[in-house]
């Protein structure tokens, strides 16, 4: 309250006396409170229902299909008035197409009136209103029902008084609304909208040189046609050549006959004014629309620009700039960006999960090592994917790192190498498959947390990669899944023959992707020499590196082989 308090002497009296006045808001308060949860006496539709709702009002493309029909009504009077009206196209034979035509128009605007726009749901407050009374009402009360309405007025008729003139139907062009409707809802279907944007302000241009051809007859015919050189000389076809005068003027490209009269040379004067001004903003609008539709790709070129600038001007190996300025090319051919993550960060949560989930969450599901975990667990995991690209050859991991990171496979392979110059492929991982986990289910404790092989991109690799840290914060809230995860890390680390501490170098690579996750058979190690003297047992010293991976059973081996010695 900003009512000051005065402290007197009898200041507890004030004091309760403020407290009662409070306690006798808060108890008015609480009876003007709503309950939330208090269901509303008015008809509520249940949220699946919205979706339906949702989509007429967004994305329904049967109305904008019907919207379209709508349109070409209305630039079928747009076009077709004026040119009526200045030419003289109303011969007897031309009439009944007129007539025709213009019904087959009403018939649609009639039709909007009465059957589209009284059922078109709309947005209050947030609501969507899907009553069909509310919807009519207020549609009956919009200033849209009184255009179309004035739109539909039977002004024709009047060509039994008159004749047959196309001015009375001038108030068809009051349907402008539905062309305007239209486009916006089919920019936000359309995948590409800049081609609808530059459709139209060309049909702009268009229509500002229609109506000056039409301009320039009514002119000559006024001054009378053929009576001056500037006038229309009344040879050829009269709608191409006044087309053909109304294109000279207005891009101001000039050789046009010279006005005489005042009258002409006011009409080429307004003509030059429009010219520069109106057609001049139309192409600098059309510049607007192709720049914004090159925005993306004019973004890549400058960040390729300044990145290979800063290359040079830093004297880095020719062979890294050739890596980057590739690396560039094939990201933005691969993905139409350069960061993906930029993108969506705009959105909000819902939105990005529903693309995530949209893209990835079945890839997800049908990986081995997420089965068994909460589906919750890895729309979070989705939601915090980077995607990067690899140039082939590029090591994504080497053995013995940290391990920080997991990756999944986007699109592409990569393949687990090792041995004398990496020259071994142990496998090969395609899309939808996921490395890089041993390290990272494991503690640091023991050096666990340690890559156990080279991964190489093969081709050009698309990955999604998952951040340790993520990975954990996310895991908190899955204690099951957590659960799981690691009981399946420990099983990996089994399987890959894992183990205990680094004790140097040579010891410290510990997985046998040689024989993939599956301990050595007798086969296997007969291959190897057997036990015996210059067997196994040396082969073992110089294959250290490779059977490390399965520690017990080379221990074992160890045994018998010494005992065999002895
Ligand atoms: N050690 C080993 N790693 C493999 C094999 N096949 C795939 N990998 C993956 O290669 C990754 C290298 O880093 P990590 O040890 O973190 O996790 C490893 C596994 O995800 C294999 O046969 N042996």
């Amino acid at each position: 309250e900003s009512r000051p308090i005065v402290i007197s002497k009898d200041f507890d009296a004030q004091l309760i006396e403020i407290v009662q006045q409070y306690r006798q808001r808060t108890e008015q308060f609480k009876e003007k409170v709503i309950d939330p949860y208090a269901s509303s006496p008015e008809r509520s539709p249940p949220v699946s229902e919205y979706k339906s709702i949702q989509l007429m009002i967004n994305d329904n493309r049967k109305y904008i299909a019907w919207l379209s029909l709508v349109t070409i009504a209305f630039n079928y009077n747009l076009w077709f008035i004026p040119v009526r009206m200045a030419f003289p196209y109303h011969d007897p034979e031309a009439v009944p197409l007129w007539f025709t035509l213009d019904i087959i128009a009403d018939i649609i605007y009639v039709i909007d009136i009465i059957v589209f726009q009284p059922r078109l749901q709309f947005c209050k407050g947030g609501d969507i209103i899907y009553d069909k009374d509310v919807i009519k009402k207020k549609y009956r009360g919009s200033s849209r029902f009184q255009n179309d309405v004035l739109s539909v007025l039977p002004s024709d008729l009047l060509y039994f008084l008159f004749g047959f003139k196309s001015v009375f139907r001038i108030n068809r062009l009051m349907k402008s609304e539905a062309f305007f409707e239209f486009s916006d809802r089919l920019e936000g279907i359309m995948t590409k909208a800049y081609i609808w944007r530059v459709i139209r302000t060309i049909g702009y241009l268009m229509f500002i040189l229609h109506l000056n051809a039409c301009l320039y007859y009514v002119a000559s015919e006024y001054q009378g046609i053929g009576k001056t050189k500037w006038v229309y000389s009344g040879q050829g076809s009269a709608y191409l050549r006044c087309y053909y005068f109304a294109v000279r003027t207005l891009i101001n490209i000039g050789g046009l006959p010279e006005p005489h009269t005042v009258f002409e040379i006011t009409f080429q004067l307004a003509n030059f004014f429009v010219g520069v001004f109106v057609f001049s903003s139309l192409i600098g609008q059309m510049r607007d629309v192709i720049g914004a539709a090159t925005a993306s790709q004019t973004y890549f070129r400058a960040s390729m620009d300044a990145c290979v600038e800063y290359m040079v001007s830093n004297h880095i190996p020719r062979l890294v700039q050739t890596r980057v300025r590739t690396w560039y090319n094939y990201t933005w051919d691969s993905q139409g960006m350069l960061d993906e993550s930029e993108l969506l960060e705009q959105m909000p949560l819902v939105m990005r999960t529903a693309i995530a989930v949209d893209i990835n969450l079945a890839t997800f599901q049908k990986i081995d090592l997420f089965k068994g975990c909460d589906n919750q667990m890895l729309v979070d995991m989705l939601l915090r994917l980077k995607s990067i690209v690899y140039l082939p050859g590029d090591f994504v991991c080497k053995k013995g790192d940290i391990g920080k990171e997991m990756y999944i496979i986007k699109a592409g392979e990569v393949q687990v190498i090792g041995g004398p110059d990496n020259k071994i492929v142990f496998v090969t991982l395609k899309a939808g498959c996921v490395f890089g986990e041993i390290s990272l289910l494991q503690s640091s404790a023991n050096g666990g947390n340690r890559r156990t092989a080279n991964v190489a991109a093969h081709g050009f690799a698309n990955l999604f990669v998952l951040d340790k840290k993520d990975l954990n914060d996310i895991l908190i809230h899955y204690p099951e899944s957590q659960k799981v995860l690691a009981r399946k890390g420990r099983k990996l680390m089994k399987a890959k023959g894992k183990t205990a501490p680094v004790k140097d170098e040579g010891e410290k690579k510990k997985g046998l992707a040689m024989f993939g996750q599956k301990p050595p058979t007798p086969k296997m190690l007969r291959a190897f020499g057997g036990f015996g003297k210059g067997g196994l047992l040396e082969k073992l010293r110089v294959c250290d590196d490779l059977m490390s991976g399965i520690m017990v059973q080379t221990h074992i081996c160890n045994l018998v082989c010494v005992w065999q010695w002895i």
